[in-house]
């Protein structure tokens, strides 16, 4: 957690830890190679996130049912056998490229498809899922 991300005086703002958990729970998109957006996000914040301090993420699929991924995240603090500081439990919901098409901006759209990171990171999934 870096100072960009502070809310309260040297603490994580809760939006900022929301995110990370719904990116993390984004990630796991990926490994289902399926293209899904947030459709319900519910957290916990069970301790506060210390300006300086390491969350460490980790997040799973807990059920696919038809177009819905069920799926939950927690963030410890320190590491991964850390004190529980925050948790979400999530539900994605698969979209066709269309829903990006017809509602984001082209410019946009064209700069995602041509972005190399993106493209890494989809590889990435591939040899390491
Ligand atoms: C490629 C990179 C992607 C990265 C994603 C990163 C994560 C994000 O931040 S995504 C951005 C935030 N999310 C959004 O903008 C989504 C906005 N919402 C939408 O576009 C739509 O509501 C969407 C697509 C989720 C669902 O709409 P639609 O496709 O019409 O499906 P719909 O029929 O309403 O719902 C499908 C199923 O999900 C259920 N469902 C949808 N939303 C919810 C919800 N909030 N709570 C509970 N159930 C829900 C429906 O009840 C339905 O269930 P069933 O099949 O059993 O009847």
């Amino acid at each position: 957690m870096r100072p960009a991300h502070q809310g309260a005086p040297g603490l994580a703002h809760g939006g900022v830890l929301a995110t990370a958990l719904d990116e993390t729970l984004g990630s796991l998109n990926w490994l289902l190679r399926t293209i899904a957006v947030t459709g319900r996000l519910e957290t916990d914040f069970r301790r506060p996130v210390p300006v300086g301090s390491v969350l460490h993420l980790e997040a799973e699929v807990t059920a696919v049912a038809g177009r819905k991924i069920y799926s939950t995240a927690t963030g410890r603090l320190g590491g991964p056998e850390g004190p529980v500081a925050v948790r979400a439990d999530a539900l994605f919901v698969e979209v066709k490229v269309d829903h990006f098409i017809d509602n984001g901006r082209p410019e946009e759209i064209r700069v995602a498809m041509n972005d190399p990171d993106q493209i890494r990171r989809a590889r990435a999934f591939e040899v390491n899922p």
